[in-house]
């Protein structure tokens, strides 16, 4: 088989099918990365994945290349995992996706099945099928199937290996695609996993629902802890009494900046539009208040660190722990916590970041931030500190070490995973995302994606 596109979602699908015994080829028309994969070396940090990489790639099982040629040479079965990022209006562009059919039908010389795992709007495979018809050698006998991928970053491989369910969506009658999809997940579905049987359109759709559903829960909770802010109630403790209920469940109920990503935020937007598009939009409507809300937590967060540095930021130095848009992986698109440290830097602070693993990316994206060579590092020197990527190394840190090093010992907690008593004990002013008076209307206010 062929994986097409091996960012962090290829690649870890490469290889977590090279681990289940396939022989697989992995294409991307990006050199550098290819030349990395082939050496056994992760473009990006994903836990778990070097490793599986590095003895797939030894055993010959997984190979790289950037040829579309030997791509349809090698496989009868060709997994499209290349990106559908967010368009200037919101919608998605699916020109990778399009490119990648394009390049690799005029190829395709006996029966193969192409396989869409990447995120797109309903629609999609229908006009790639299209291409596909219109571009494949007659004898080709080549179908397109769609198998959305549920992985998230920091746990990529195990989401792969043991997902929650299976999503195969084919085209009426298309059994061929059916019984290839089976027989490359044989493993999965006997070890119990189960599996959706659908139409390509469902199969679309299913991925974008699971997303938005993701993203509703998220802001629902930030939609609470504004309540409880202009209330005067404990957010934290309402997500818990939430979580007990079994019907509810306490996954993605935790409060704080809200989600980022190069998944929610682009695929909850793509949805609003493709529901446009297809007069559907009145639909969606709460997907709109649901990306407001998360808006509101980035903006929220910058009021709290104006708010602790007097009213002003203006000279005043910043300290954010976190770059990521979340813990365990080096991505940061559209991450949450650089969204907040361009937004103060762009009122006058001067910020420094300090993140575990996402250090190299932040700084090519936004070289004009200041930038330290550990948690402790960040924080000296300044006015206010702000805990932005919940990593487990900023639980580690003894606040008592980090107060004699600050101008002002000011924290402010915008994720979970800091133990406050103890740095209240150690001195420490500690305001949290989520609490504390609401002072302004903010409904007109926004801070822009800073990644995008
Ligand atoms: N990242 C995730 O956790 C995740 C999880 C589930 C689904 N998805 C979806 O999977 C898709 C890929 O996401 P990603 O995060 O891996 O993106 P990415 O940007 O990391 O990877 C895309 C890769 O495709 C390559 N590419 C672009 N055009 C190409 C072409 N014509 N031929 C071959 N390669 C090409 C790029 O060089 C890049 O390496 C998106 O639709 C995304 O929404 C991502
Ligand atoms: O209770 C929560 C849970 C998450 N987040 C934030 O939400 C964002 C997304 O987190 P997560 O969903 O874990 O990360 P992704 O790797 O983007 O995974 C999502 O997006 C992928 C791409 O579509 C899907 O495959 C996954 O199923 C889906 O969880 C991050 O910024 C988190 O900090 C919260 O703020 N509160």
């Amino acid at each position: 088989m062929t994986v097409i596109g091996c960012g962090y979602l290829g690649a870890t699908h490469a290889t977590c099918m090279a681990e289940l015994g396939h022989e697989v080829l992995g294409l991307d028309t990006d050199p550098e990365k290819t030349a990395a994969l082939a050496e056994g070396r992760p473009p990006f940090y994903e836990p778990d994945l070097a490793e599986m990489l590095d003895r797939n790639t030894r055993s010959g099982r997984l190979r790289f290349t950037s040829s579309y040629a030997e791509a349809a040479e090698f496989g009868q079965l060709h997994f499209l995992a290349v990106g559908t990022p967010q368009r200037p209006d919101g919608a998605a562009d699916l020109r990778q996706l399009e490119s990648a059919v394009s390049l690799l039908a005029p190829h395709l010389r006996r029966p193969c099945v192409l396989v869409g795992k990447s995120t797109v709007p309903v629609g999609t495979a229908a006009l790639l099928t299209t291409t596909l018809r219109g571009l494949a050698p007659v004898g080709a006998r080549a179908s397109l199937a769609w198998s959305p991928e549920f992985l998230r970053e920091g746990h990529a491989v195990e989401d792969t290996l043991r997902p929650d369910r299976l999503v195969f969506g084919r085209s009426d009658g298309d059994g061929r695609s059916l019984a290839a999809l089976r027989e490359v997940y044989v493993a999965l579905i006997t070890a119990g996993i189960p599996v959706v049987e659908t139409d390509l359109a469902t199969a679309e759709l299913i991925k974008t629902a699971a997303n938005s559903f993701l993203a509703t829960k998220i802001s629902f909770i930030n939609a609470m802890a504004e309540v409880c802010e202009a209330a005067g109630g404990d957010v934290w403790q309402l997500a818990e009494a939430l979580a007990y209920d079994s019907r509810i469940g306490g996954q993605f109920l935790r409060p704080g900046l809200g989600f980022g990503g190069g998944c929610l935020p682009k695929d909850i937007r793509g949805f609003v539009a493709r529901a446009h598009e297809l007069g559907a939009g009145r639909a969606l409507g709460f997907l709109r208040e649901v990306d407001g809300v998360n808006d509101r937590r980035r903006v929220r967060m910058v009021e709290l660190a104006e708010r602790a540095c007097g009213g002003a930021l203006a000279g005043r130095r910043i300290g954010v722990w976190g770059a990521a848009f979340k813990p365990g992986t080096d991505d940061i698109r559209d991450s949450p916590a650089l969204a907040v440290a361009v937004a103060l830097r762009e009122r006058g602070a001067d910020v420094v970041v300090y993140d575990p693993r996402a250090m190299d990316n932040a700084r090519k994206a936004f070289p004009y931030l200041e930038y330290a060579d550990s948690a402790a590092a960040a924080a000296g020197g300044t006015d206010a500190l702000l805990h932005l990527t919940e990593w487990q190394e900023f639980g580690e840190v003894d606040p008592a070490g980090l107060a004699d090093r600050v101008r002002a010992p000011r924290l402010i907690d915008g994720r979970s995973g800091l133990d406050l008593d103890r740095w209240r004990r150690a001195g420490w002013t500690c305001d949290v995302l989520g609490h504390g008076p609401v002072e302004v209307d903010r409904s007109e206010s926004r801070i822009p994606d800073a990644t995008s």
